[in-house]
């Protein structure tokens, strides 16, 4: 996908919220918080107990004006499970903007929700996105991804799943551990040209662990982090918005490709740095996302 391509696609996800279906005091607050999606949790955060109460809860809640404004998700069980089918149907209509599965390990996962949301005459606007938090995942991530090429597809996003692949993977939560995998989902989406998002940090009371982890999943090429409490989000929002010095480099970057003596010329030199027609797509979606926080902070006063 070309640099026109994904900004004309362009979502922010900067802060991907869960918040758990059996919590309606948490699901009301949703409304209130700067985040740019929630994912509403079937799945992990949903004791098996309470799964049919809680889908009928979120059903309810999601076709209230209580709804969040923001990119909306409902994360169900697998497919695979005993909650998974009903789960399914019941998210279709609830009519979020995509559908979260979890436990995926390949692509029959991804095809099989598909072609289960077209028999319901889904519309194609309904995306899916995948938890990658299996070792099977892992090893499948490009074509998993690649399911996504399509703009027109349904598969819109990869989220990381540490919790998940600590566990599967008997290895430590360290992120020394853990950023070659991340990087994988990273270049799985990338070369799909689909969106990736970081798994959580646990320690939620400690800003300092979800920002050191913010910025380095931003330097690693994902667009946002997926957060578990409301005070997550401000410091999501603020590390993966471009920063002033970054907007200002890359006006001066199309300023001067801009230039009628540069119309031919492929390679500048800018304050002693070269730079090429690849430096001028990357100003150009930097200068997009820089203004998509500027209009998601316009709609929040
Ligand atoms: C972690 C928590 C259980 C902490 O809850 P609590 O002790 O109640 O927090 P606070 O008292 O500080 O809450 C303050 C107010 O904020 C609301 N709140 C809290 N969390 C959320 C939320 N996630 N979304 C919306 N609102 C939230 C509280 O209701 C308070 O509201 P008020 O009193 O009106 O001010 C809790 O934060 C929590 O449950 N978090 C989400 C847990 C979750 O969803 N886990 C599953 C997803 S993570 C995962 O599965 C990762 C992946 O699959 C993997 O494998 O890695
Ligand atoms: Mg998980």
């Amino acid at each position: 996908m070309n640099a026109t391509m994904r900004i004309a696609s362009f979502k922010l996800r900067r802060s991907v919220l869960y918040c758990p279906a059996s919590n309606p005091k948490a699901m009301e607050k949703t409304g209130s918080l700067n985040c740019d999606a929630v994912i509403f949790d079937l799945e992990d955060s949903v004791a098996p107990a309470e799964k049919a109460a809680a889908r009928e809860r979120l059903r309810a809640f999601l076709l209230s004006d209580a709804r969040p404004s923001c990119e909306t998700v409902v994360r169900i069980n697998a497919l695979s499970s005993e909650w998974g089918a009903d789960d399914l149907i019941a998210a279709r209509g609830m009519k979020p903007d995509a559908i979260l599965l979890p436990k995926v390990n390949g692509p029959s996962d991804i095809l099989s929700a598909d072609e289960a949301l077209d028999e319901m005459d889904a519309p194609p606007t309904l995306k899916l996105w995948a938890m990658m938090e299996t070792p099977q995942a892992l090893i499948n991530a490009g074509p998993i991804a690649a399911l996504g090429s399509n703009p027109a597809a349904r598969l819109d996003c990869l989220i990381a799943g540490t919790n998940d692949l600590v566990k599967e993977l008997r290895a430590s939560s360290d992120r020394d551990v853990l950023r070659p995998l991340l990087m994988q989902i990273v270049v799985a989406a990338r070369a799909a040209g689909i969106a990736a998002i970081d798994g959580v940090a646990n320690d939620f009371r400690d800003m300092n662990v979800v920002a050191r982890e913010c910025a380095e999943a931003r330097a690693m090429g994902f667009d946002g982090k997926t957060l578990i409490h409301p005070a997550q989000v401000y410091p999501a929002n603020a590390i993966f918005a471009p920063t002033a010095r970054e907007v200002m480099e890359a006006r001066e970057i199309v300023d001067i490709f801009s230039r009628p003596e540069n119309a031919d010329t492929n390679v500048v030199s800018l304050n002693g740095r070269m730079l090429e027609r690849l430096h001028l797509e990357q100003a150009e979606v930097l200068l997009a996302q820089a203004r998509a926080v500027e209009e998601a902070e316009e709609s929040e006063e």
